[in-house]
């Protein structure tokens, strides 16, 4: 497994946060040692006034929102809108160098190929509600109306594989997934293939759904939402490297939040599954719907701290740099800060 930190663009943690500053209507990162732009949320939320595009409804919001997330019209609007119109200027931008080296090769060549997105974070960190939003919200430019979400869980070994790979305690972990899967699956939509599919995961179960598929079809966008999509490509016994996912992005967001606030979103989630989905017989922490809420709150930090924690840690947080954008949230889930590669 290779997970090298590669973190190194940023010696601090946590880049708003020491000392440094943060410009308010000119954004503009002094450092030249960085090769991002730090907006704070002020000044990307008056980016906002550049769009003059309804966000999502109240009613749109509530469906995408999920387990825990603070996510409102006013998060929409100053965040995800200019985010949205930002990624939108980035497909347009592609779509133009497609047409150039057209015309520079003097030959027609096969139709651009759709634009992928990356979508990196740690579990609990609202990965997912971002990913609808920016997928609803995307989906509203008529110039790329079709746009697919695909999460990397369908990726995963089935239980039984992590069993026997000894590796059920690992889920979530770089090699707990089909990454030869995972990757053929990127190449084929980069390679203009039309149809694509995806194995399905079931969070009730906690298992690959069998014989289950996601039909991905003519899309314009595709966002690739999982914990890992950012980790750089392994490298190999004989040292040689490999292709990750991740080259073929044409833009990254990292979701990202202090360490210790994700922790208590995980658990605060879990307490919450607790009165809902793990009620369901079906859902493979039934057992857990009988315990005290004190039982419970142990349990949740048990996964965490040996788990999803130190994966966390070792894994997803040291490929935060890797990615074009950087959302940064607050302990009541809202967006302090954005920090943009610079061009
Ligand atoms: N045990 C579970 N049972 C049911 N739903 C779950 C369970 N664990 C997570 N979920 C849901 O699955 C989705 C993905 O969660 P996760 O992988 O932690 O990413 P994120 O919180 O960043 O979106 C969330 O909507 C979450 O509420
Ligand atoms: C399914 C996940 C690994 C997330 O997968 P992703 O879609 O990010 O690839 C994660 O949500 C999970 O269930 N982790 C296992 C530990 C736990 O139960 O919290």
């Amino acid at each position: 497994m290779s997970s090298g930190r590669v973190d190194a663009a940023h010696s601090h943690d946590h880049p708003g946060q020491h000392g440094h500053q943060t410009h308010g209507h000119h954004p503009h990162d002094h450092r030249e040692s960085s090769p991002y732009i730090e907006l704070d949320r002020s000044a990307w939320a008056a980016l906002a006034s550049e769009v003059d595009d309804d966000p999502l409804t109240e009613g749109e919001i509530r469906a995408l929102r999920g387990l825990g997330e603070q996510l409102d019209l006013q998060e929409v609007r100053e965040v995800y809108l200019p985010l949205s119109r930002l990624l939108s200027l980035y497909v347009e931008s592609a779509g133009r160098l497609h047409r150039d080296q057209e015309s520079f090769l003097h030959q027609s060549t096969p139709p651009r190929t759709p634009f992928v997105i990356g979508l990196a974070g740690s579990v609990a960190v609202g990965k997912s509600t971002t990913a609808r939003v920016l997928q609803q919200m995307l989906a509203h430019w008529p110039e790329h109306p079709n746009v697919a979400l695909v999460t990397t869980d369908g990726f995963l070994y089935p239980n039984a594989e992590l069993q026997r790979r000894g590796l059920l305690q690992r889920k979530g972990f770089p090699e707990s997934y089909d990454r030869r899967a995972l990757l053929r699956f990127v190449v084929d939509i980069k390679s203009g293939k039309d149809e694509v599919e995806a194995p399905v995961y079931d969070h009730l179960t906690y298992d690959v759904v069998p014989d289950e598929k996601v039909r991905v079809e003519h899309p314009d966008i595709v966002i690739i939402e999982g914990l890992n999509v950012l980790q750089p490509a392994r490298t190999r016994e004989d040292g040689r490297t490999g292709l990750a996912v991740s080259d073929f992005f044409d833009f990254s967001v990292f979701v990202d939040a202090g360490t210790s606030h994700i922790r208590d979103w995980y658990v605060s989630r879990f307490l919450r599954l607790r009165e809902t989905a793990f009620r369901d017989p079906q859902s493979y922490f039934a057992r857990y719907a009988s315990l005290s809420r004190e039982e419970a709150v142990d349990e949740a930090v048990r996964i965490w701290d040996s788990i999803n924690g130190p994966n966390l840690t070792q894994n997803v947080l040291p490929t935060r740099s890797r990615a074009n954008l950087v959302l940064r949230k607050d302990r009541d889930h809202s967006v302090r800060y954005v920090r943009l590669r610079k061009l």
